[in-house]
């Protein structure tokens, strides 16, 4: 039960990520090969050492064995030293079984004679002309070397760990070579004419690509720049919401400028061991400068580059801050000439330490934004580019239903509406392939639930509610369509989108979001005199509305025209934030969304009929289209079209 999240609120898209795939980052992958190789050799020559020492060492017997060789006239010589006797014996002998610690033969030995042995030793020794030494017969390891030997497998160990660490530090690009693990340096993608990402790939955001022709221009002639004395920044930050084509648009860049991309994400620098993403950055910028003119692409700079102390609380604070401060010192070696320029691309701009956006370094932002009606058309056709349209399909419509979609939903979409006909086993993607697509992908897919009849009969008045205040409240968008089939984790859904792209709002228009939202729950109140859970997700939008109009945009008399609170919803407290303008935001967003639950509840009483109708008509039909909808509720609805 819940009414969609306003396009631009979305934060978490899982279809993003579909689309084109961005090159693959350079992986560093183990060779396992030569992993085995080594650890192979590592268990040879701790064996090999073992046992060359260990033959050395004596045979451990007992005394019972030494007397059984003394009387065998087999022990050539002896020494002793306290009850400590150590010998050898004219002809290795057999290691009696469970006597010492080996197996096998033996001709050094030692033994321990016990003090109650009362035999007569020395009579026996020289009846068998046994030599007794002043000296030791041999030396018994000396305590270092017993030391080395047991430490030998771990000093290997550690041997091998450094020697892998060190490859992955040589990562970059695969860590190839042989056994002694010659660095690869990174790489950049080929760029095979013909296969290159141009500025005919982008399509929506031409006046990003209008602040980056310079850059290609620099790119293609770095030659008439220097010429000149002229300096080309030597970063450009592309900041924006996911998937509106920051990645493609810095590729494209490259390609138009034809020449090598290098592409790195920022958080692979720091999933790494301490100092192996400086490291890494250092290399990066070594190898394009040595194919200069070429461009470093660096995504998420902000996992990296977000300001210093912000309390980042993971551990690896210290690699993230050395990776940024050698990116941020290898920028400063620009000379403004060598061809290199770095694009980076970051969702959270406002969290980027200025460091970072200094003089010489990421001077330029561009803000790349969700496309407008005509730039989504465009993107559209970019994506059907490739697949068979038919005569009915009508781009222009769809892009007018899809405000806020980003480039990366809109890949999506085309996609989507691909695969439903290839399931449908059409030739070709039809005008309702693309409408159903698109309900998948805003409205989830279908859930199959059965619902019991008395739970069906709420939902359908929690949306009805929904949609009824969206129709009554002037100046809202309007419904485009109200289903009670449970799809992804609601129960049922309204949707409205507006018929132009909004860029700013009203308080007008926001309190009747807030009405809108609030309207399922008012729903089941006025009619069954219940609250139930399906209005969580729904609270959630209100409060995340009365925040900004209360704390960020200076909404309410009583807190004044302050930013108090921060952009991000998950901090607490912002720029002007005493305890008693948290107070006053408090009450002031209590006071506003009880004016609006108020409001929601009475014009549902004054309007029962038609909620009625809307309901009985959603229970019977499951789903309604806006046509359908505004003709059950009994409205007109005053089309506009942009
Ligand atoms: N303006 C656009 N024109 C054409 N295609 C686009 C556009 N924007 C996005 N796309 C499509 O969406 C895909 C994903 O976009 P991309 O990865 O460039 O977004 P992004 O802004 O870099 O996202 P992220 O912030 O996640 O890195 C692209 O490969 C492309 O297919
Ligand atoms: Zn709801």
């Amino acid at each position: 039960m819940t009414s969609p999240v306003p396009p631009r609120d979305r934060t978490d898209q899982p279809w993003r990520s579909e689309g084109a795939p961005p090159p693959p980052p350079p992986k560093k992958k183990l060779n396992w090969r030569s992993l085995i190789w080594t650890a192979l050799l590592v268990y040879l020559i701790t064996n090999l050492l073992l046992s060359f020492f260990g033959d050395e060492a004596p045979a451990k017997v007992s005394y019972t064995e030494f007397s059984k060789q003394v009387n065998a006239g087999n022990v050539s010589k002896i020494y002793s030293k306290g009850d400590q006797i150590q010998g050898d014996l004219k002809k290795a002998a057999d290691i009696p079984d469970g006597d010492g610690d080996k197996k096998g033969t033996y001709d050094e030995f030692t033994t321990q004679r016990p003090s109650f042995a009362d035999d007569k030793l020395w009579d026996e020794l020289t009846k068998q002309n046994v030599t007794v030494t002043a000296e030791p017969v041999y030396k018994e390891p000396s305590l270092l070397t017993n030391l080395l030997l047991s430490l030998l497998p771990i000093l290997l160990l550690v041997a091998l760990w450094v020697f892998m660490a060190r490859r992955m530090a040589a990562g970059m690009g695969g860590a190839g070579g042989g056994m002694l693990g010659k660095k690869q340096p990174p790489k950049p993608v080929e760029l095979e004419a013909g296969k290159r990402t141009t500025f005919a790939d982008v399509a929506g955001i031409d006046e990003v690509e209008g602040e980056l022709n310079d850059v290609v221009d620099f790119l293609k002639n770095p030659d008439s720049y220097r010429k000149m004395g002229a300096k080309m920044p030597g970063g450009v930050l592309l900041a924006g919401p996911p998937g509106t084509g920051k990645t493609l648009l810095a590729r494209a860049v490259a390609g138009e400028a034809g020449v090598p991309f290098f592409s790195a994400s920022a958080s692979e620098f720091i999933e790494m061991i301490v100092g192996v993403g400086a490291s890494r950055v250092r290399e990066l910028f070594a190898e394009a400068r040595k194919v200069a003119p070429a461009i470093i692409f660096i995504d998420e700079i902000d996992t990296i580059g977000r300001a210093r102390g912000g309390g980042s609380g993971m551990g690896g604070h210290d690699e993230r801050e050395q990776t940024l401060n050698q990116i941020l010192t290898e920028m400063d070696g620009f000379t403004g000439s060598e061809g290199v320029v770095v694009l980076a691309a970051t969702n959270r701009a406002d969290i980027l330490d200025p460091a970072l956006t200094r003089p010489g370094r990421f001077d330029r932002t561009v803000t790349v934004s969700p496309p407008d009606r005509k730039g989504r058309e465009a993107i559209l056709r970019i994506h059907t580019r490739e697949i068979p349209l038919a005569g009915d399909v009508d781009l222009a419509q769809v892009a007018r239903t899809t405000p806020g979609m980003t480039g990366a939903e809109l890949a999506n979409l085309a996609n989507e509406a691909a695969l439903l006909a290839v399931k449908r086993q059409q030739s070709e993607v039809t005008q309702s392939d693309l409408s159903d697509a698109l309900e998948k992908v805003q409205l989830g897919a279908e859930r199959p639930l059965v619902m019991p009849e008395e739970e069906r009969r709420r939902t359908a008045y929690h949306e009805s509610g929904h949609a009824l205040l969206g129709m009554l409240q002037p100046g809202a968008d309007p419904v485009r369509k109200i289903t009670i089939v449970p799809r992804g984790r609601a129960l049922g859904v309204t949707l409205s989108t507006p018929d132009a792209d909004k860029y700013a709002y009203t308080e007008e228009y926001l309190r009747g979001r807030i009405i809108g939202a609030l309207g399922g729950m008012a729903a089941e109140q006025v009619v069954f005199d219940v609250i139930t859970t399906g209005a969580e997700n729904d609270l959630e939008q209100v409060t995340n509305i009365v925040r900004g109009m209360v704390g960020r945009w200076g909404m309410s008399e009583r807190v004044g025209r302050l930013s108090a609170l921060p952009n991000d919803a998950q901090q607490a407290y912002g720029l002007a934030a005493a305890p008693e303008t948290l107070d006053a935001i408090d009450g002031e967003m209590r006071r506003i969304v009880d004016e609006c639950y108020d409001s929601a509840c009475r014009q549902l009483r004054e309007n029962r009929g038609k909620l009625d109708a809307l309901a009985e008509a959603l229970l019977a039909n499951e789903t309604l289209e806006e046509a359908e909808a505004y003709r059950a509720a009994g409205i007109t609805r005053l089309t506009k079209t942009d």
